[in-house]
């Protein structure tokens, strides 16, 4: 299975289409807010059918029962990866799992994970604005934490905190990671980024790879470069 996701953040079904018809491999696609917003929920069967495997990346964050109604729905569309901002709290994690187990297929429902401290947040924003105290690693542990009381099955987090999660909710728990960068790229918006270097040195499980792949010259070969340093 490829560890690489790459992140669709196009806004027409025309751009997804001609994005993916360059692989003559099945890919690992994140499909976020910006396609959802602009597609539907139709271009998830768009994606299905062309045969990749898909994160839903809508970051669920409402009440418990909101949550759980949203879950199901979402479940029913056959998707690999959904997912919750931790933040939420442990009773909207557990009501996500309960949702996507009533509207599993065939009783199997996609994998659940949690956003724990957007990789776009640095240790300045997270003290002075958001007013959580302490170390940025601290919180996204303790969130990392709270989404395995919950039964989830990973976090998305990023790079610098993989190993940490690892030790603290085992091997079997997965970190899904974006804020990844070439060493040659900007950092853009993001403020926790790595290397797919670093990110296999640390043990992530997934890295998440949107502008580095999307934006590049020749999105296959650069895929495949990061694929290929993922798989070392
Ligand atoms: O903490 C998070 C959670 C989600 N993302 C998403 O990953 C990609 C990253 O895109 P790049 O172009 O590689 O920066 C994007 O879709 C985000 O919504 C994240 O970056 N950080």
């Amino acid at each position: 299975m490829s560890k690489t996701i790459v992140a669709l953040d196009f806004s027409s079904k025309q751009e997804v289409v001609d994005f993916l018809s360059q692989f003559d491999e099945p890919v690992y696609v994140k499909v976020g807010m910006e396609l959802t917003y602009a597609c539907g929920l139709e271009i998830i069967k768009t994606i299905k059918e062309m045969g990749h495997h898909i994160f839903l990346d809508l970051k669920l964050h409402d009440i418990p029962n909101t949550v759980k109604g949203g879950m199901k729905n979402l479940a029913a569309l056959g998707v690999d990866i959904v997912n919750v901002h931790a933040a939420g709290g442990i009773p909207m994690m557990q009501a996500a799992i309960e949702g996507l187990e009533e509207g599993a297929i065939d009783g199997k429902r996609p994998l659940c994970i949690a956003v724990t401290i957007l990789t776009s947040i640095s240790q300045e924003i997270m003290n002075d604005q958001l007013g959580i105290e302490g170390e940025v690693i601290d919180t996204v542990k303790r969130y990392a934490q709270n989404a395995k009381a919950a039964g989830l099955d990973g976090v998305v987090c990023s790079v610098h905190e993989a190993k940490a999660i690892h030790e603290v909710c085992g091997d079997d728990f997965l970190t899904v990671t974006p804020g990844i960068r070439l060493a040659t790229d900007a950092k853009g918006d993001q403020a926790r980024v790595a290397t797919p270097d670093f990110a296999r040195e640390q043990g992530c499980d997934y890295i998440v790879v949107g502008r580095s792949i999307t934006k590049s010259e020749d999105p296959v070969k650069t895929y495949h470069l990061i694929e290929d340093t993922m798989q070392k």
